[in-house]
């Protein structure tokens, strides 16, 4: 990793903070394991289930199917049946974006439930890609005999020993409702009886502790139409090895934290997968170029994750430090080692970073801090990077992994400047202003809209291209260097209006001026602008791109607090030495975070 990649950001907000990209807290709906408020099994189960009927369709024979959100148009099968999969979709419908598909949340459905009802933490990748018709059949039933649904899990790809292993690592969420399975849960349709398939509602072992003991309450079990002692027949099927080679709960983890891996990335042939996300310990965040209060300003928020053992050793930050370079005039790219400079104590509140059931479950935090820098339009800002300082520690650069953060100020999307109001085909009408940084006229502005999420389950992604012109709205303030373009667009009733767009300025003679995956957010003026920021200028001995070209390993990081000193460094050419291990931008495995404690941040 490393920025700007919004894939991996977007994926990482996610699986980390819960939150997606229009800061919605999607995995708050299963924090603490919680239960779905008209269903009484835990919004977990459903996640979990859900996923599994979508990874069912998957064929090894072909390679078709599996966790691509075909399962949107397979939800009038008998196999799919439960009130709980329409809940579960909708929980994600707003979710989805151009680079976090329906299926990543599908699958991420997996890994916060199960963390969040005490289970194992999944290593999560991001890169499905949304099936835009119904997959094969393929989900095994409770009626169907033990043959056929043995043949089921080995098209999926699972052998009959998994197979057993992996019904007891769904059926330990969740039960039978009435609703859905009169036959096996009776009741009167009217009322909801849920009958659950072990005594407690965590992730655990009971499934299989209270099976081998003689104490199950799996209603596939204890009912006496033996057709349908689904998971008696399942489990009892080589002897009880399977089940009692999972009964401690470190077994029953091990077994299920790689089976569930092995059933979120059952994909297509053909989808690639992404890296897997890590957590970032230092991570830039909506960083971008706008107008405040009719000025040009740089806005960038860093999160900085925090334990409470980084905590009580005084670890934590104390202050943040950014530094930056002009991208024109005198001081461009810090000429002279001159660099601008603002330091700030006070992490947002404002930007309360939310903690997902992953992040949770390893006991980590999140502290942000927003800096408003004051941008001079004639000098204009190339890069940036940051110290961070905490009471006792050394301070530690963060410059993007030595690269700096670079930025091309040729196109700035003016959020604060744009509109959204509701449109008259119930879908929501966005005005939108991007300022070009251009003296020659382009000769077409495009958008290209996207926006995949979804209400009343539309299943499909509404697109649209519309044209930016050339503003004659008087009322926009007038920025030197930057011409204003404007356009406008609805989206339709159908999605939750969270679109985002793909900006391109085409040029004669020379390549288009593009910028992505921006998100026009509407109206602006509910909060009052940001405090602007005091600067002062500094003079950095070496500024961290060229020090890339040595080694970015090379600089030794002031330990100054508070005073506003810049990275200092030898610039001698010296390889070795290095800036004491701090943390570069990148990403912790999860096993390694738990395993390295601190010795990250040190
Ligand atoms: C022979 C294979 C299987 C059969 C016959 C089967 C059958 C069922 C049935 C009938 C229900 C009740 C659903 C409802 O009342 O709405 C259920 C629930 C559930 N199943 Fe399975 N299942 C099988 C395999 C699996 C697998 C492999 C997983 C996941 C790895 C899984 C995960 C779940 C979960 C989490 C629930 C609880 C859902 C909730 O409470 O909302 N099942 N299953």
């Amino acid at each position: 990793y490393q920025w700007p990649d919004p894939q991996y950001e977007a994926l990482e907000r996610l699986l980390f903070e819960g939150t997606d990209i229009n800061d919605v807290p999607t995995s708050i709906l299963t924090n603490l394991c919680g239960t779905r408020v008209s269903n009484g099994s835990p919004v977990a189960a459903e996640w979990l289930r859900l996923s599994y009927h979508d990874a069912a369709t998957h064929n090894i024979t072909d390679g078709t199917g599996g966790i691509d959100a075909s399962i949107y148009y397979e939800l009038d099968r008998a196999e799919n049946i439960g009130a709980g999969m329409i809940s579960s979709m909708n929980d994600f419908s707003g979710a989805s974006n151009k680079f976090v598909s329906r299926a990543d949340l599908i699958a991420l459905g997996v890994v916060w439930g199960v963390a969040s009802c005490g289970g194992p933490i999944l290593p999560y990748r991001g890169g499905r890609t949304d099936a835009t018709a119904a997959g094969r059949l393929g989900v095994p039933q409770p009626q169907e005999a033990l043959a056929v649904q043995t043949e089921r899990f080995r098209l999926q790809g699972f052998n009959a020993t998994e197979m057993i292993s992996l019904v007891a690592c769904g059926h330990t969420l969740g039960g039978v409702r009435n609703t859905d399975f009169p036959t096996i849960v009776p009741g009167a349709a009217t009322e909801l009886v849920l009958k659950k398939f072990d005594g407690t509602n965590a992730y655990d072992n009971s499934i299989v502790a209270e099976y081998l003991n003689g104490t199950t309450i799996d209603p596939m079990i204890t009912i006496s139409n033996s057709t349908l002692q689904s998971d008696l027949r399942v489990f009892s099927s080589d002897g009880n090895v399977t089940m009692n080679s999972m009964s401690s709960p470190a077994a029953f983890n091990a077994t299920c934290a790689a089976l569930l891996e092995r059933v979120i990335n059952l994909v297509p042939n053909g989808v690639s997968l992404t890296e897997q996300i890590n957590l970032l310990p230092f991570k830039v965040h909506d960083a971008r170029l706008t107008v405040q209060n009719g000025a040009l300003v740089y806005v960038v928020e860093v999160r900085v994750a925090v334990t409470a053992a980084i905590e009580s050793a005084g670890l934590a930050p104390t202050a943040i430090a950014i530094f930056w370079c002009d991208a024109r005039g005198a001081f461009a790219d810090c000429a002279g080692n001159d660099a601008s400079t603002t330091v700030t104590t006070s992490p947002t509140s404002f930007n309360d970073v939310l903690v997902s059931p992953v992040a949770a479950a390893l006991q980590t935090a999140f502290v942000a801090y927003e800096f408003v820098l004051p941008i001079d339009p004639a000098r204009g800002i190339a890069r940036f990077w940051f110290e961070v300082r905490t009471a006792t520690g050394a301070a530690t650069l963060q410059d993007n992994g030595g690269a700096g953060y670079i930025l091309d100020d040729s196109l700035m999307f003016v959020d604060e400047l744009g509109s959204a109001a509701a449109a008259s085909n119930g879908g929501v009408t966005f005005n939108v202003v991007v300022g070009l940084r251009s003296t020659a006229a382009p000769t077409s502005a495009t958008m290209a809209i996207f926006d995949n999420t979804f209400v009343n389950n539309a299943t499909t992604p509404f697109t649209l291209s519309a044209l930016l012109q050339l503003s004659t709205n008087a009322s926009l303030p007038a920025v030197s260097g930057y011409t204003f373009y404007t356009g406008s667009f609805s989206t339709p009733a159908s999605t939750a209006g969270h679109p985002t767009l793909d900006l391109a300025f085409n040029f004669t003679g020379s390549a288009p001026l593009t910028m992505s995956f921006v998100r026009p957010t509407g109206p602006k003026d509910f909060f009052a602008p940001d405090t602007v920021n005091a600067v002062t200028t500094t003079s950095v001995s070496l500024v961290p791109t060229i020090v890339t070209a040595i080694s970015s390993a090379s600089v030794p990081v002031s330990s100054a607090t508070g005073t506003g000193v810049a990275p200092t460094g030898t610039g001698s050419g010296t390889t070795s030495g290095g800036n004491g291990g701090g943390p570069r931008q990148g990403g912790w495995g999860v096993a390694g975070m738990l395993a390295i404690g601190l010795a990250w941040w040190i």
